[in-house]
């Protein structure tokens, strides 16, 4: 799509760019600490801001990360002009057109005392920047009344700007999912997981607030058991073993698509499971922002033997994953077999 760009000052910027100035100074932040809930939300606005999300993902892929991840960038930098979501659009449709490829894009100010680890990477040449107009929606303000300040250097934040990538290519779009995480001193604390073709965002901060909750019911007993349906290694044959022949195991992709289906989602093009198993190697983006949720919410996601995942340090889970909420998440540990047995590679 064509863009208008006019030239001023020795610098291209957008015609819509230009008639959204004079805008409101840049806010003022002790550099030392990290709001987090104002970043929370950021991500949050970033997700669900824009006409039609689903339809700018048909139009190209790249949009919706690109967008999620340059607002993440942005809010961190804290300091630049807000702007609005027509103009985001329009912007965004020029430098996505010439990129369709499978790796998307991504812009990280990095906030030097603070991590943001990425599946994808920024490409230096893009100098685009897009900016989150510190508007806080009135639902979320209800849910999180107290925003909390923690040491910028405890800050480690998870991006996937892409989940279920293989069923993305597959055309399989109920399972793809964006999803960013904000880890403390390595333990998740918040986390939003959108669902780009369903525009549904689930987003929860532990000891903060969420706009989702656990089911009622939840089968212990023969639990449907979620799993990976392209990274599956062992996993039916440990879920099968742990459960029975009678359990129902539901192949499924993304690990965002999996937690959400532990958890009450109002989106019919979401199947409902009891337990989300995953035997293989897992990245900490693909799972940082799924294990806030069900921690916020009072649930567990642990590696196979029952361990707590840290989100600082190497971006790799080794251990597996079991997900639970509303049961004895240890007992369920307790039932899993030996998995030195087994693969986790
Ligand atoms: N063994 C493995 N090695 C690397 N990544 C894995 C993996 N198993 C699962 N994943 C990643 O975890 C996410 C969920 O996987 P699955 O759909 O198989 O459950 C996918 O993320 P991406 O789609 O972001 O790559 C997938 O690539
Ligand atoms: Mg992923």
């Amino acid at each position: 799509m064509p863009h208008p760009h006019l030239q001023t000052g020795g610098r291209h910027i957008s015609k819509v760019e230009r008639q959204l100035r004079p805008l409101r100074p840049p806010p003022v932040r002790n550099p030392d600490t990290h709001p987090l809930l104002p970043f929370h939300l950021s991500l949050l606005l970033a997700n669900v801001e824009g006409k039609d999300p689903a339809g700018r993902w048909e139009q190209d892929p790249a949009a919706l990360p690109l967008l999620l991840s340059r607002r993440v960038a942005e809010t961190w930098n804290g300091s630049r002009r807000p702007e609005r979501p027509q103009w985001l659009q329009a912007r965004l449709a020029v430098p996505l057109g010439v990129r369709r490829e499978k790796k998307l894009p991504l812009l990280c100010l990095q906030e030097p005392r603070a991590r943001i680890n990425t599946e994808e990477h920024v490409d230096a040449a893009d100098q685009e920047v897009i900016l989150w107009d510190h508007n806080i929606p009135e639902d979320i303000l209800r849910e999180i009344t107290k925003p909390k300040e923690v040491p910028a250097e405890s800050v480690t934040v998870w991006i996937d700007p892409l989940d279920a990538t293989q069923e993305y290519t597959e055309d399989l779009r109920k399972y793809v999912t964006t999803m960013v995480c904000v880890a403390v001193n390595g333990e998740p604390v918040l986390g939003v997981i959108h669902k780009p073709f369903s525009a549904y965002t689930a987003w929860a901060m532990v000891d903060g607030g969420s706009n989702v909750k656990a089911r009622t019911s939840y089968n212990e007993k023969t639990p449907r058991i979620i799993v990976s349906r392209s990274h599956s290694g062992t996993v039916k044959q440990v879920a099968l073993q742990t459960f029975g022949n009678q359990t129902t195991i539901i192949p499924a992709g993304g690990a965002g698509y999996k937690v959400l289906s532990l958890l009450d989602v109002p989106d019919e093009n979401q199947e409902k499971a009891d337990i989300y198993i995953h035997v293989t190697y897992i990245k900490k983006w693909d799972i940082c922002a799924g294990n806030a949720l069900l921690k916020a919410l009072g649930g567990h996601m642990t590696t196979l033997s029952g361990e707590e995942i840290s989100y600082t340090g190497s971006d790799g889970n080794e251990g597996g994953l079991l997900a639970s909420i509303n049961m004895n998440h240890q007992a369920l540990v307790r039932k899993l077999p030996d998995l030195e047995k087994t693969s986790h590679k």
